[in-house]
């Protein structure tokens, strides 16, 4: 069988990095152009020098010459010019992966509120499929534009649908708190992010409107079947390079336990790939899953207050963009889902 011809449009930031790392190893595909404006024309071992060996050259990100090479586009761009890059690429029949934001959530009102611009490209989100494959894996199959899922909303949409549809929680009073390492804010040199700012320090920020709770609030409403939730989302930066962790809180219904809160996880995921359950009384631990495309998922029930507390881990870089992207690629191309990924 042909390889399948990729690009990444933004590869010299953080995803464009780790889609590199997973592309160059995947043996159904040929990563053929990957784009920087500023390293047009340079070796990519300029921006990545353990890629010194590596003969790709970055080019410019002119969509026209990028369309001519791929069959499928990652875009690893800002959201709001993701769009941009994504509606031509389809005018040329190039699938489109995009880990950007632009196309996860469905109404375009809410995206102007937590985007703070109008939706770039509305007339393409009918097409769009949300890339998260434990919920949506038929759907992408054959999609041609995939809105991969937030490394956020990854980490709290994969525990809490599956406990939200097995009817064991309320869908009421959900509280969300996760934690994330400093590469979730992209390669930027920005005075929050450098290294004595956020070292030897844990800081809540965005705690009543970031612009991951609307996809989390979206999605977790699709798998409890109600019109809305509306729950807290507060997440903090943490001075580690990778990972994300997120607790995510839920008061119990009648007959709750530990035990049958761990048998619906196990229903909604046994024989997927990249998800693991863990047993009763173990607690998720990014470092288990750092550089790899897992997310791990434990709970525990407090019968003192009535409350389920899940834990879950994801690396932001890999399950929560770059993996989870790849994997997507794989179901929409046929591929074994988990090519390149193990
Ligand atoms: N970091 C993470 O953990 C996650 C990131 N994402 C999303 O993935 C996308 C990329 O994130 P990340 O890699 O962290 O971001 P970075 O800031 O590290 O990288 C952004 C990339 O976009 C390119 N770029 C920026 N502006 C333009 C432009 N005007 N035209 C063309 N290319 C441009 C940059 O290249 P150059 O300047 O050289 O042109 C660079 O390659 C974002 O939408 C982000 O929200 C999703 C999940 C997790
Ligand atoms: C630590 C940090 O700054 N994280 C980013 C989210 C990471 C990201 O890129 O979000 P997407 O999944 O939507 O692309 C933030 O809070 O905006």
């Amino acid at each position: 069988m042909s390889k399948i011809r990729v690009g990444i449009v933004g590869a010299s930031g953080y995803a464009g990095e780790e889609l590199l790392r997973l592309l160059l190893q995947h043996p159904a595909v040929e990563l053929t152009c990957i784009t920087s404006r500023q390293y047009a024309g340079q070796p990519v071992g300029t921006a990545f020098p353990r890629y010194r060996e590596c003969p790709l050259n970055f080019m410019a990100p002119d969509v026209a010459s990028f369309a001519e090479l791929v069959d499928l586009a990652f875009l690893a761009l800002p959201h709001g010019l993701a769009a941009e890059f994504a509606a031509p690429l389809l005018a040329h029949g190039v699938k489109v992966v995009d880990i950007s934001a632009d196309f996860r959530l469905r109404d375009t009102a809410v995206y102007a509120k937590y985007y703070k611009s109008e939706h770039p490209a509305p007339e393409l989100l009918s097409k769009a499929v949300y890339g998260l494959p434990e919920r949506y894996g038929s759907a992408l199959r054959g999609a041609e534009l995939v809105a991969c899922a937030g490394c956020y909303p990854t980490s709290i949409i994969l525990p809490g649908s599956a406990l939200l549809a097995s009817g064991l929680v309320e869908t009421t009073g959900v509280e969300a708190i996760s934690l994330s390492g400093v590469s979730g804010a992209g390669r930027k040199v920005d005075l929050p992010y450098i290294f004595p700012e956020c070292n030897e320090s844990i800081r809540p920020y965005s705690v009543t409107g970031h612009r991951h709770l609307p996809e989390i609030e979206q999605e977790l409403a699709v798998a409890a079947g109600v019109p809305a939730i509306t729950m807290n989302f507060i997440p903090h930066l943490i001075p580690v390079n990778r990972g994300i962790h997120s607790t995510i809180l839920f008061h119990g219904r009648t007959g709750c336990t530990t035990d049958k809160a761990l048998a619906a996880l196990h229903a909604a995921y046994d024989g997927k790939p990249f998800v693991r359950i863990l047993a009763a009384g173990e607690l998720a631990d990014t470092k288990h899953v750092t550089m790899t495309n897992m997310c791990e998922i434990g709970c525990v029930f407090d019968q003192r207050t009535g409350r389920l507390l899940v834990s879950s881990a994801i690396d932001n870089l890999t399950k929560g963009a770059s993996g989870q992207a790849i994997q997507c690629m794989n179901i929409m191309c046929g591929l074994d889902e988990t090519a390149g990924l193990r």
